[in-house]
C-alpha cells in the first residue's frame, strides 16, 4: 500500500513567510492586539514612545530624539515579531486546509425522490441535483466514477471506494450497508458497483468542512490551560505595570531630596516595563497552540477541538483494543480440535457450515482451513445466517431440518431447525446449557490450552452438543512492546480491553507488555471502565471505530476515531485519524505532550529572561541618582542608554529566535513528569537566566562598535 504524503512545508518556506510578513502588519489593528493583553501593553508603549519621539523632534523631548526613536522602533519590532510568529503558524494551517479544500469539488448527485414500489431505492428513478442543493436525509445513488457528494450512511449496496483524496491511502476500501463500514465521506470516489447513500449532513457542515474550519483555526477557541496561563501572564503584567509606574514619583522624590541626577524618562520606564513583562511567551503563545494542531494534521490526525490536543498531553490512562490494535487482528483459523467421539472431518464440516455466510476475517479463515482439509463445502439450502455480534460473541446458521436429513446430517432434535454455532467458549457454554447440554471437560481443557498460547478458541456446537474447538491465531504487532515501555516511562497506564476470554487476554497482555487488561468486555463495558477511571481523576484516551464505541468515545477525554469508522463514532470522538491506524493514539499523546512541554518551557524561559533584563536596566535608570548602583551593573555596559536599548533589542530578537521552537515544538522525551520538570527547569530556567546577560552584552558591544552607544 503506497501513500501520497501531503506536501510538507519547510518552516521558513518563502510561500509562507511572505504572507506572514504582510499578516504581521495587518495584525497591528488595535482590535486584534487587544486580544493579547501582554502584547497590547507593548503596543501602547510603542505608540507612547513614537509620540515622545515626535515631541523630541519638535525640540521638547525628555531626552535625545535618536535614543527615543531607537526604542520606539524596536518596540514596534517586538509587536511585529509576535504578530509574525502567529501569522506564520496560521499560514501553515491554512496551507494544510487549502490542500483539503482542493478535495472539495462541486459535483452532480443522483437524488431519489422516492423509493421503488418494492421499498428499495436502487432501480427507482433519480434526478440530477447539484451537491450544494442536497440536504440532510436526501438519498442518492453513487455509481462507478461518481464522487460521493456529501457525508452519508450506506443504506443499500457494496462498493469499492477510493478514499485517497482524504486519507492519502491509495488502496481502495469496501463500504457496505449495515455494520461498521457503512459510512462514506463526501469527496471520495466509488470505483466499482454502486451504493445508495442517505446523506447525514447539510452542505457546509460535512466532515471535510469541519476539518477545514478547524485547521484554519477560525473556530479555534482558547483551551482551559491557555486561559489559565493567560491569567497568570496578565497578573504578572499588572504587577510590573504598578512597579514601573511607582518608579516615576519615586525618582522625582529622590532627585529632589538628594539634589543630584536626573528624573527617569518615560522612554526608559516603558522600556523597563516591556522588558519585565513576559513578552516572549505572550508573543508566542497563540503560535504554539496553532502549531500543535498543525502537527496533529502532519500526523494525518484531524483534531476537532484544540482542547482535545491539549488533553492528549495530559492523558494518564490509555485504553486499547486487543484485536487489530495490539495484535495484527487478522485472526486466522489454524487448527481444529474435535471433542471426544467426533472426527476431525465432522468438526471441520460443522465449522465450515457455521461460517459459510460469516464474512468476518475469522469466518472466512475457518472456511479456508476446512477446504484445505478437503471437507465437503457444499452449502445447505435455506440455511439462515446468524451474524456475529460482539454482544453475543457467537455466530452461525440455523438449518431447516428436512434439508439436514437430506444431506445425511447429524442428530435430529425435536425442533424444526438445527442450530450450528461457533463462538467464545463461555458464550457457547451458556448456549448449550440453555438447550440442556454440557461442554465436555476435554473440550474445556483444549480451549484453555489454546487460549494460554494467546490464540482465540472458538467452541463449535451443533444444537446442544459441543463438537470441538477452532484455534484462531493472532500475532502481536512488532515494536508495540517498546512503545508501551515508553508510555510507562511517561507515566501513562496502558490498559488492553477485549471481548476475548481471560486466558487469551492474559497471554497477549503479557506478550505485549501492557500494564493491565480487562477481558470479556461487551461494548458498553468500555463506557463503564472509562467512567471509573475518570472518577479517580484520570484523563482517559481511547480509539474506536464502531457505532457501539460511540458512547465510550463521547465519554473519553481524548477519542481518536478511525476514518474508516461509522458516522456515529466520528461524531462522538474529538479526533479523526485519516490513516485509520489504531496505534496512532501513541503519536497523538506524544504530540499533545510536546505541545504542553513547549508551552511550559517557553514560559519558564520567558520569565527567567525577564529577571536578567531587570539587572541590565535598573542600574542604568538610577545610576545618576544613586552612583552606588553601579555595583549592580554587573554587565559593565557602555552607557545607561545603550544598556536600555540593548535590553529592548534583545527582548525583541528573542521572540524571533524562538519561533522555530514554538512551531516545531520541544523535542519530546519519554521520561517521567518529575524528571522532565527538572530537566526543563535546568535548560529553560537556567538558560533563560544566562542567555540575556550574554545577548545584551553582545548587542551593547555591537552598538558601541558602531558608535551608537
Ligand atoms: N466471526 C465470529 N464468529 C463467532 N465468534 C466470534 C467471531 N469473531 C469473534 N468471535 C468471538 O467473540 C469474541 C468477542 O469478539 P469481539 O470482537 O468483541 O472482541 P475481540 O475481537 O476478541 O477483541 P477486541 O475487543 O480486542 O476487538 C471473540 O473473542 C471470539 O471469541
Ligand atoms: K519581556
Ligand atoms: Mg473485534
Amino acid at each position: 500500500m503506497s501513500k501520497h504524503p501531503r506536501p510538507q512545508l519547510r518552516l521558513f518556506d518563502p510561500a509562507l513567510v511572505k504572507p506572514a510578513l504582510a499578516g504581521a502588519f495587518a495584525k497591528l489593528n488595535p482590535r486584534v492586539q487587544v486580544h493579547n493583553p501582554v502584547m497590547f501593553v507593548v503596543y501602547i508603549g510603542s505608540i507612547v514612545c513614537t509620540l515622545l519621539w515626535v515631541d523630541a523632534l519638535r525640540g521638547g523631548g525628555e531626552t535625545n530624539a535618536g535614543f527615543i526613536f531607537a526604542i520606539a522602533l524596536w518596540l514596534w519590532f517586538t509587536v511585529l515579531f509576535a504578530n509574525f510568529a502567529e501569522a506564520l503558524a496560521e499560514g501553515r494551517s491554512k496551507a494544510q486546509a487549502a490542500s483539503l479544500r482542493g478535495m472539495k469539488k462541486s459535483v452532480w448527485a443522483k437524488r431519489y425522490d422516492a423509493a421503488g414500489a418494492d421499498g428499495r431505492w436502487h432501480g427507482a428513478a433519480w434526478l440530477p441535483r447539484r451537491g450544494e442543493e442536497l440536504a440532510k436525509d436526501d438519498v442518492v445513488l453513487v455509481e462507478p466514477e461518481d464522487i460521493v457528494p456529501l457525508d452519508g450512511e450506506v443504506i443499500e449496496g457494496v462498493a469499492a471506494v477510493d478514499e485517497s483524496a482524504i486519507t492519502g491511502e491509495s488502496a481502495p476500501v469496501v463500504r457496505e450497508a449495515g455494520g461498521d463500514f457503512s459510512s462514506v465521506t463526501g469527496g471520495t470516489r466509488v470505483l466499482s458497483d454502486w451504493l445508495v447513500v442517505r446523506i447525514t449532513v447539510n452542505p457546509g457542515e460535512s466532515f471535510l468542512d469541519r476539518m477545514i474550519g478547524m485547521v484554519e483555526s477560525a473556530r479555534r477557541q482558547k483551551t482551559p490551560n491557555e486561559i489559565a496561563l493567560h491569567i497568570l501572564l496578565i497578573a504578572l503584567t499588572i504587577v510590573f505595570l504598578v512597579v514601573t509606574a511607582t518608579l516615576l514619583p519615586y525618582s522625582i522624590f529622590s532627585v529632589e531630596a538628594s539634589g543630584a541626577g536626573q528624573v527617569v524618562t518615560i522612554t526608559a520606564l516603558v522600556s523597563l516595563l516591556v522588558c519585565l513583562i513576559p513578552t516572549t511567551i505572550g508573543g508566542l503563545l497563540s503560535a504554539i497552540g496553532v502549531a500543535g494542531m498543525s502537527r496533529m494534521m502532519g500526523a494525518n490526525v484531524i483534531a476537532t477541538s484544540g482542547r482535545a490536543v491539549e488533553a492528549a498531553g495530559d492523558v494518564d490512562v490509555m485504553l486499547l483494543d486487543k484485536t487489530g490494535t495490539i495484535t495484527h487482528g487478522n485472526r486466522q483459523a489454524s487448527a481444529f480440535y474435535p471433542a471426544p467421539g467426533v472426527t476431525q472431518e465432522q468438526l471441520a464440516r460443522t465449522a465450515l457450515l457455521a461460517s459459510l455466510a460469516d464474512e468476518t476475517p475469522e469466518g472466512r479463515s475457518i472456511v479456508d482451513l476446512a477446504r484445505r482439509l478437503r471437507v465437503d463445502d457444499r452449502p445447505i439450502d435455506g440455511a439462515r445466517l446468524i451474524p456475529f455480534s460482539a454482544e453475543h460473541r457467537m455466530s452461525g446458521v440455523d438449518i431447516p431440518l428436512p434439508e439436514l436429513e437430506a444431506t445425511g446430517g447429524a442428530a435430529v432434535v425435536a425442533e424444526r431447525v438445527q442450530a450450528l454455532r461457533k463462538g467464545a467458549a463461555d458464550a457457547v457454554r451458556a448456549y448449550v446449557q440453555m438447550l440442556g447440554g454440557a461442554v465436555p471437560a476435554d473440550v474445556l481443557r483444549t480451549s484453555d490450552e489454546v487460549a494460554r498460547r494467546g490464540s482465540t478458541p472458538l467452541v463449535v456446537a451443533e444444537g446442544d452438543t459441543v463438537r470441538g474447538v477452532i484455534e484462531l491465531k493472532d500475532i502481536v504487532k512488532t515494536g508495540i512492546r517498546e512503545r508501551f515501555t515508553e508510555l510507562r516511562r511517561m507515566g501513562i497506564r496502558t490498559v488492553m480491553i477485549t471481548g476475548d476470554n481471560k486466558l487469551t487476554a492474559a497471554a497477549i497482555a503479557a506478550e505485549a507488555g501492557v500494564d493491565d487488561f480487562v477481558a470479556q468486555v461487551a461494548p458498553e463495558g468500555k463506557l463503564k471502565l472509562i467512567r471509573e477511571y475518570q472518577a479517580e481523576g484520570r484523563l482517559v484516551a481511547m480509539t474506536g471505530d464502531g457505532t457501539n464505541d460511540a458512547p465510550a468515545l463521547a465519554q473519553a477525554d481524548v477519542a481518536v476515531v478511525m476514518n474508516s469508522g461509522t458516522q456515529a463514532a466520528k461524531e462522538a470522538g474529538n479526533m479523526v485519524d485519516l490513516d485509520s491506524d489504531p496505534t496512532k493514539l501513541l503519536e497523538v499523546v506524544e504530540t499533545g505532550k510536546a505541545l504542553l512541554m513547549t508551552r511550559g518551557s517557553l514560559t519558564t524561559f520567558s520569565i527567567a529572561n525577564d529577571v536578567a533584563k531587570y539587572f541590565a536596566i535598573l542600574p542604568a535608570i538610577f545610576v545618576t541618582t544613586y552612583p552606588q548602583l553601579q555595583a549592580l551593573n554587573v554587565m559593565r555596559l557602555a552607557s545607561p542608554q545603550s544598556a536600555i536599548l540593548s535590553a529592548v533589542i534583545f527582548n525583541a530578537l528573542v521572540i524571533v529566535f524562538l519561533i522555530p521552537l514554538a512551531l516545531q515544538g520541544v523535542r519530546y522525551r519519554p521520561v517521567g513528569a518529575a524528571a522532565l520538570l527538572r530537566r526543563n527547569l535546568a535548560i529553560y530556567g537556567l538558560g533563560g537566566l544566562v542567555v540575556p546577560f550574554v545577548g545584551i552584552k553582545l548587542i551593547d558591544m555591537i552598538l558601541a562598535a558602531f558608535g551608537l552607544a
